[in-house]
């Protein structure tokens, strides 16, 4: 990335393509859900005769775009791509066809698609046509940005972080249940930053009757505010609560036995209210749900109570913990995770901290979770 900046474009090995293709899908990530986020540039003759990447769900695919672009050029000519180009008619016409058609010469892959379905169709298609194909390129850094996509395909339920924020010795709020605010703003606006790049955000009746949230992001030219979600068995949610408000889709989920005039109420203020098969909330019937409406990526707010149900059912793939250099005590404080957690150290969830960074006062982890 360096190089392109500096060296020009002279002497540019193929990864430092790759590296320029992925920073185009790292830049979409978040917003062509519920498909991938891909990058593609073509070069001809050592320089850059094209470079896109896929926009949103629906719309021309990275490598169809950055063809496209190179025009004539395309004849004879390489293209980088951060995913295996589709060989299938999804919602546009297959990719590999088209880099066939346009008689590219040698296709290079960062990762593999891991859906059964199209695994390895592409790159057939093309060795069969005489198309040079290398894959593997830069593959840890695609596989990484890929993981939410790859979950979602493999399991057809969301990719689940929960993010929390505590004191150093780990409170969520006082004893008082007092928590403004426990982290600093540059914490806060990076964690609207995280809301702005998921599909969707998930907390439970506690936190809109303590905290009511808005449950938005609020940021300078942020993108749509995910869906909000709110897990209330009972629908004690009180009309009037902020995130009922109209900045964002809201979809609350109660249980079987959970009052039907209150139901009708929640209905007339345009809330989309979805009442599960049994009276209590089970976590994997939530993400089916959310699954079958396209969500690829949810972030968990809690409150603990949540976020205990989740860390109990194994149903998350990454942890965000944000840590203020804050002690608060009290031995009746609640900590990030409701419930009765786990009886055994030996038990207890094992993490992988995969990033430590300091966001003004504060430290960010995030973990993700080590496969069992
Ligand atoms: N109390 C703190 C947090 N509290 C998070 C709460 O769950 C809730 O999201 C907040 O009330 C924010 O609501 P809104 O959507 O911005 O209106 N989260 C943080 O990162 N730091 C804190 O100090």
């Amino acid at each position: 990335w360096r190089k392109l900046h500096t060296g020009g474009m002279k002497g540019l090995q193929k990864e430092d393509y790759m590296q320029l293709a992925l920073h185009l899908a790292e830049s979409v990530a978040g917003q062509t859900s519920p498909n991938p986020p891909v990058g593609s540039v073509v070069v001809k003759n050592g320089t850059i005769a094209g470079m896109a990447a896929h926009l949103k769900a629906g719309e021309k695919h990275a490598e169809r775009l950055a063809v496209e672009q190179a025009g004539p050029l395309a004849e004879g000519a390489e293209v980088f791509v951060t995913l295996e180009p589709c060989a299938h008619y999804g919602k546009t016409p297959p990719c590999a066809d088209f880099l066939i058609e346009k008689g590219i010469k040698t296709v290079y892959i960062a990762a593999l698609d891991p859906n059964p379905l199209v695994a390895g169709k592409g790159i057939e298609k093309l060795r069969q046509a005489g198309v040079k194909v290398e894959t593997g390129i830069l593959k840890e850094q695609a596989e990484k940005l890929y993981r939410p996509f790859f979950h979602f395909i493999q399991t057809k339920t969301p990719f689940v972080t929960v993010k929390t924020a505590m004191t150093a010795d780990g409170k969520i709020a006082s004893e008082t249940r007092d928590s403004k605010w426990i982290t600093s703003e540059e914490a806060r606006r990076d964690a609207r930053r995280l809301r702005s790049r998921h599909d969707a955000i998930l907390v439970g009746i506690q936190t809109v009757l303590h905290d009511n949230p808005l449950l938005t992001t609020r940021l300078p030219h942020s993108r749509k505010n995910p869906i909000r979600i709110v897990l209330d068995t009972h629908l004690r949610i009180p009309p009037e609560a902020k995130v009922l408000s109209g900045d964002a889709p809201t979809i609350i989920f109660c249980g079987s036995d959970a009052p039907k005039e209150k139901e009708q109420c929640l209905k007339q203020l345009d809330v989309e209210v979805v009442r599960m098969p049994h009276a209590r909330l089970l976590i994997r019937d939530v993400l089916a749900a959310l699954g079958e409406k396209g969500i690829m990526t949810l972030l968990v707010e809690g409150g603990a109570a949540v976020n205990g149900s989740f860390l109990k059912e194994g149903a998350v793939q990454q942890y965000i913990f944000y840590i203020a250099p804050k002690v608060i005590g009290g031995k009746n404080a609640p900590s990030p995770f409701g419930g009765h957690g786990f009886g055994k150290v030996a038990d207890a969830l094992p993490l992988r901290f995969e990033k430590v960074e300091q966001i003004g006062p504060d430290l960010k982890i995030t973990a993700a979770v080590q496969k069992e």
